[in-house]
């Protein structure tokens, strides 16, 4: 494949951005593709996907690499891809067989699969003998899975209609409202998508909304509900019918909870921004559902957003731990009696899982709660994110 100048200076400029800037890898692309709105879809793609995988592999690279220069950096990714380099200055030093060699000297996981040694050390830890496939499983490129959105069509029809657009797609099992595309496409373009016909959700998460078991009807609580991609799915299965409250610190995601509303035909979804404590005791008894999909690590979510690992520091995983404890402890009075509750993170680790959850029963806010079923899903055992989801009665 041939390189042009551009091009990977916008891989170049994004990387300094992202570690240099700290700024997150998917709003770095979007503003990378705003400052260049001649390039075309392939262009893209082939800004982005090396942008993400160079993150995704920037300790093993920066190991490798003969320098911390970004065009090295970008080599050293191309070369170990098995690609060649063209002569341009920008990559000299750069040989594929001190690379290899290189490579073959390296011992430690932690550098071979491009992870923090203490993320590595705590994955060992907490997960034992999953952590190795579980590590390696979450280095792999996510697949682009999609939700059919049932208010507006069904997946054999929205199926037929993305081959009309040259978009093929597979079919899980397990999973009634998912397509898996076969190749990587910006589906967002498509004017399926602006007709609110799907929304892309990693099958996982998917899960969610079905164990919450909600009908037509119910007065259902999303407490964390961000931009809403599970509420969207709680309003099909309600078949649009009942009322959802969608609610959030950050009041600027219910915004786009709302835009992603209007596309997808939802019109039983309210918003709420939670300013303070008064707005969830308000609450007391008044929901047949309460789902919480409480902040986590995103540990499940490597594959789609391989920058966690660098971004996540011991400290912030213990500030989000205490967060979900907080909303375990304060937010299940907004549940009636005799209501189902489903608490629900996109992290592998059991401390955020199901010892949070153990915990919460075990203490007075928990007294009236039992749990009916847990399901723990790791990314190796299922091939797609790895998730937690906890379903709870309230007596
Ligand atoms: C995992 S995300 C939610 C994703 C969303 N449910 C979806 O399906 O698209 C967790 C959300 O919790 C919110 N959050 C953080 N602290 C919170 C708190 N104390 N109470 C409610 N929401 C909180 C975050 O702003 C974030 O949007």
């Amino acid at each position: 494949m041939k390189l042009f100048p551009n091009t990977v200076s916008g891989v170049v400029s994004a990387l300094n951005d992202i570690f240099e800037g700290k700024y997150y890898t998917d709003k770095v692309i979007e503003r990378t593709f705003k400052s260049n709105p001649k390039w075309g879809a392939r262009d893209r793609a082939f800004v982005a996907e090396s942008v993400y995988e160079i993150v995704r592999w920037w300790r093993l690279i920066r190991e490798l690499s003969p320098s911390g220069d970004h065009y090295h950096l970008f080599g050293t990714y191309w070369l170990l891809q098995g690609n060649h380099l063209p002569d341009w200055e920008e990559f000299q030093g750069l040989e594929r067989t001190t690379l290899m060699e290189r490579h073959r000297r390296i011992q430690e996981r932690a550098v071979l699969e491009s992870i923090p040694d203490w993320l590595d050390e705590m994955g060992e830890g907490l997960l034992g003998e999953k952590w190795e496939k579980e590590l390696a499983s979450l280095n792999q490129q996510a697949d682009v899975v999609l939700r059919v959105n049932t208010l507006k069509t069904s997946r054999d029809i929205l199926k037929q209609k993305l081959e009309e657009q040259g978009i093929q797609s597979v079919i899980p099992e397990g999973y009634p409202e998912a397509l898996v595309l076969r190749e990587r496409k910006n589906v967002f373009r498509t004017p399926l998508f602006k007709e609110g016909l799907f929304e892309v959700q990693d099958a996982s998460s998917q899960l969610v909304a079905a164990f919450l078991d909600p009908q037509p009807g119910m007065r259902v609580i999303d407490a964390c509900a961000g931009a809403g991609g599970k509420a969207l799915h709680l309003a099909a299965m309600m078949q649009n019918k009942g009322k959802i409250l969608a609610m959030d610190v950050e009041s600027w995601k219910l915004k786009n909870t709302k835009l992603r509303a209007r596309r997808a035909g939802v019109s039983i979804i309210e918003t709420r921004p939670i300013e303070n404590n008064k707005i969830i005791k308000r609450l007391k008894d008044s929901a047949d559902r309460l789902l919480l999909d409480v902040p986590c690590s995103g540990l499940g979510v490597l594959r789609r957003n391989p920058d966690a690992k660098w971004k996540l520091q011991p400290e912030t995983l213990h500030k989000v731990q205490e967060i979900q404890k907080e909303i375990l402890q304060q937010y299940p009075l907004m549940l009636k009696p005799g209501g189902i509750m489903v608490y629900a993170t996109c992290s592998i680790l059991p401390t955020e899982n199901e010892r949070q959850v153990a915990a919460f029963l075990k203490s007075t806010a928990g007294k009236d709660f039992s749990l009916l079923e847990e399901k723990k899903v790791l990314s190796h055992e299922s091939g797609y994110d790895g998730f937690y989801i906890a379903k709870m009665i309230k007596k």
